[in-house]
């Protein structure tokens, strides 16, 4: 096949949200937090224009210390590591985002469950769900910890984007206040599973499959050689082949996405956009991954309207039940 046949072809295969695309290379831009505050309205215009024009960027000095990330990574290998018959005991009620599934999650981009297994810390819902304090005894003061430092660093994000959109800050910290019992943020441990004695045929399944984040601000934590996640600015998207980004993890970045609460409640200015995680490549290490996702979620009670108005005032309470609906009926999120 000559070039542009080729490119045909290919381009009638690779259609949708749930195909596989083409690869571009690009920059996710990396933002230097460190000394935020002399620096504050240097760093919010570039947050600014991340988080309008692509709805992703990376975070370094971003003051969340290693040793708290490193100890988060490892109590999450040893929760993964429990036998099957233990982390059964903490079950996640479907729509709580609080307990362990196994492949339970189906993307509705491609039908078929995610390769992993997750625990997901809301804190509200973690009642009879943390592991035996027995077995683990640094699990759960790590954890809260580690929660409490990706809240504050979302909200100093939040307060940059509230600047812009000429609202106060205290409309994200409030709305996002963790002392209530309306909080509805998460914390979850990502295991995709090792690939190693995998079949070829399970290599055409995701890690995870292409979605956008319900949330209003997703931080992402990955470990160097553990790469996989890709982003699909959507401006870049060629006819509907859709144009996938690599970003290879590096150590003390965060990455970071818009999600769709806050598309909503930003009156669509601040992009949510799709990623996904795929399938390590030939010559790629097949051994397992595991990442931290904190999605910054506002608390079910918090009303949720932009500067202009766009939209009808909705709480996130209502606006996640819609969401859940609308995937259960077979679109995308
Ligand atoms: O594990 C990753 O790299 C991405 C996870 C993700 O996008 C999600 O859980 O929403
Ligand atoms: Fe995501």
């Amino acid at each position: 096949m000559d070039a542009m046949t080729h490119d045909l072809a290919e381009l009638r295969k690779e259609t949708g949200i749930g195909a596989t695309g083409v690869t571009i290379d690009r920059d996710v831009p990396v933002i230097d937090m460190s000394d935020f505050g002399t620096r504050r309205a240097d760093i919010t215009e570039e947050l600014w224009q991340a988080a309008t024009e692509i709805g992703f960027f990376q975070l370094k000095n971003h003051g969340i210390p290693q040793e708290l990330i490193d100890t988060a990574f490892a109590q999450s290998a040893q929760l993964f590591a429990k036998p099957e018959a233990t982390k059964a005991k903490m079950p996640l009620k479907p729509g709580t985002n609080a307990g362990w599934e196994y492949k339970a999650q189906v993307r509705p981009s491609t039908g078929t469950a995610d390769q992993k297994e997750s625990y997901q810390i809301t804190l509200p819902r973690m009642a009879g769900l943390w592991p035996d304090t027995a077995e683990m005894p640094d699990f759960k003061a790590s954890m809260l910890a580690f929660e409490r430092h990706n809240w504050a660093l979302a909200m100093r994000v939040l307060s940059c984007f509230a600047d812009k959109l000429g609202v106060s800050p205290a409309v994200f910290i409030d709305g996002h206040d963790p002392l209530s019992d309306q909080y509805q943020s998460t914390l979850r441990l990502l295991h995709y599973l090792d690939m190693k004695d995998a079949k070829p045929e399970d290599f055409k399944f995701w890690r995870a499959g292409a979605h956008t984040d319900f949330d209003c601000l997703t931080l992402l934590h990955q470990r160097s050689g553990q790469g996989g996640l890709q982003v699909c600015p959507g401006k870049d998207s060629d006819g509907r082949v859709l144009g996938w980004t690599d970003v290879p993890p590096q150590d003390g970045i965060i990455t970071c996405n818009i999600g769709d609460m806050l598309m909503r409640w930003s009156d669509d200015q601040l992009l949510s956009n799709l990623h996904r995680v795929r399938m390590p490549k030939e010559g790629e290490s097949l051994d397992a991954r595991y990442s931290i996702a904190y999605f910054a979620q506002a608390n079910m009670d918090t009303v949720l309207q932009g500067p202009a108005q766009k939209y009808e005032p909705i709480t996130a309470h209502d606006y996640i039940q819609m969401r859940l609906g609308a995937n259960f009926a077979g679109k995308a999120g």
